[in-house]
């Protein structure tokens, strides 16, 4: 039968490749030393539109409960995990995570995520082992073509500071400049002085690599705070580059794409069609919401895409043996023989050209045997 939009079935090689990238997810991050930690799918829609951390209840499967509640199925595992080990000793902490998060203004309603929250750490360590953490696994799962860019909250945030637009002006321009539609950030900043309106449509095209820092640090010479933040940035790049990693981009111009983001963010692209396979930043003030004051940073990956652009190796060998129901029980047991092998039972043959070696059960002196043909 049908599903509904934005459901999907999903079969063979896909779900190999997902469940390879989450047995490579869990050994990484477990040599790591990140401690797994699961949450249920079910919780208080509260945990995720409260003020603090700010979420959208419309795009999340919502229902109301017997007390008139109301609960959602996981809309993000970040704020979930802040609820679980908010009451935890407040020590340098590092999680990790499996499971799906269920948004209806994705693509899809389900995405499958493997993620790592790092909490109570400096700030830089924090941040260098998150992406330091998002390279290596990659790399075991043989993703070799992306691309790490890197943005701050803090630039958009602190440019449009003297304009002291109210909540709803900000989100307009913020959704514009994450659009990049220039015209928008234009029109939305008509009335508003010039200066900080050609600031902003500039920003836009502010992304590149670390000669964007350069430029720049020119351009914002006499503003310390976004000096701090393009040092900042730099550092990050200095270490990724001094790791091996060649293809980092900044944009100066992003904004946040999820309200607590507070800080640095960072996203993976896959070169061959731009698509995004992990995506985090740093989310102090989530923390807030439970009166402390703490580092928190992490970064979830895309499982699905991860699953979809992993090359796949059929490296196993197909086998089929022939048998008729008489001799069924001799080919099963003949499995013990080929425990390389993906074994086909079959009791004819109509595309033999896709294994690889064809066996059959003969009578050989009064005995069944299993022969290679
Ligand atoms: N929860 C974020 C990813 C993230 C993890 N930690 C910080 N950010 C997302 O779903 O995009």
């Amino acid at each position: 039968m049908f599903l509904p939009a934005g459901s999907q079935d999903e079969t063979g090689v896909q779900i190999a490749n997902r469940l390879k990238a989450s047995e490579i997810f869990r050994k990484v991050s477990e040599k790591r030393n990140f401690k797994a930690i699961s949450t249920p799918v079910v919780e208080y829609a509260h945990t995720f539109t409260n003020e603090i951390a700010g979420m959208d209840l419309q795009s999340m499967l919502k229902w109301f409960n017997s007390e008139g509640e109301i609960e959602v199925l996981r809309p993000d595992w970040t704020a979930a995990v802040a609820r679980a080990i908010a009451k935890q000793h407040q020590s340098f902490q590092k999680w990790s995570y499996q499971g799906s998060v269920f948004r209806m203004d994705k693509d899809g309603t389900e995405n499958r995520q493997a993620g790592i929250e790092i909490v109570h750490a400096d700030p830089f360590l924090g941040e260098s082992e998150c992406l330091l953490t998002a390279i290596q696994y990659l790399k075991e799962i043989g993703l070799e073509e992306y691309v790490i860019e890197l943005g701050h909250t803090a630039i958009f945030e602190q440019i449009i500071k003297p304009l002291k637009l109210d909540l709803k002006e900000e989100e307009a321009l913020r959704m514009a400049m994450h659009d990049k539609r220039m015209d928008l950030v234009e029109e939305l900043l008509s009335n508003y002085p010039e200066e900080i309106k050609d600031a902003l449509v500039q920003l836009i095209d502010a992304y590149g690599g670390s000669d964007v820092i350069t430029h720049y640090e020119h351009v914002w010479a006499n503003q310390p705070e976004l000096l701090a933040i393009l040092q900042h940035i730099r550092q990050l790049i200095n270490l990724l580059e001094a790791t091996g990693v060649s293809e980092v981009i900044v944009d100066l111009g992003r904004v946040k794409n999820l309200p607590y983001y507070d800080g640095i963010m960072f996203r993976g692209f896959v070169t061959t069609d731009g698509s995004t396979c992990f995506s985090g930043g740093r989310y102090d003030r989530l923390y807030k919401q439970f009166e402390q004051e703490t580092s928190a940073v992490g970064l979830a990956f895309d499982v699905d895409q991860l699953a979809l652009h992993m090359e796949t190796k059929d490296s196993l060998t197909k086998a089929c043996i022939i048998a008729t129901p008489e001799t069924h029980s001799i080919a099963e047991k003949y499995r013990e023989d080929l425990p390389e092998d993906i074994v086909d039972i079959q009791y004819h043959v109509h595309n033999e050209a896709i294994y690889s070696a064809i066996y059959t059960v003969i009578l050989d002196n009064n005995q069944y045997k299993v022969v290679k043909r």
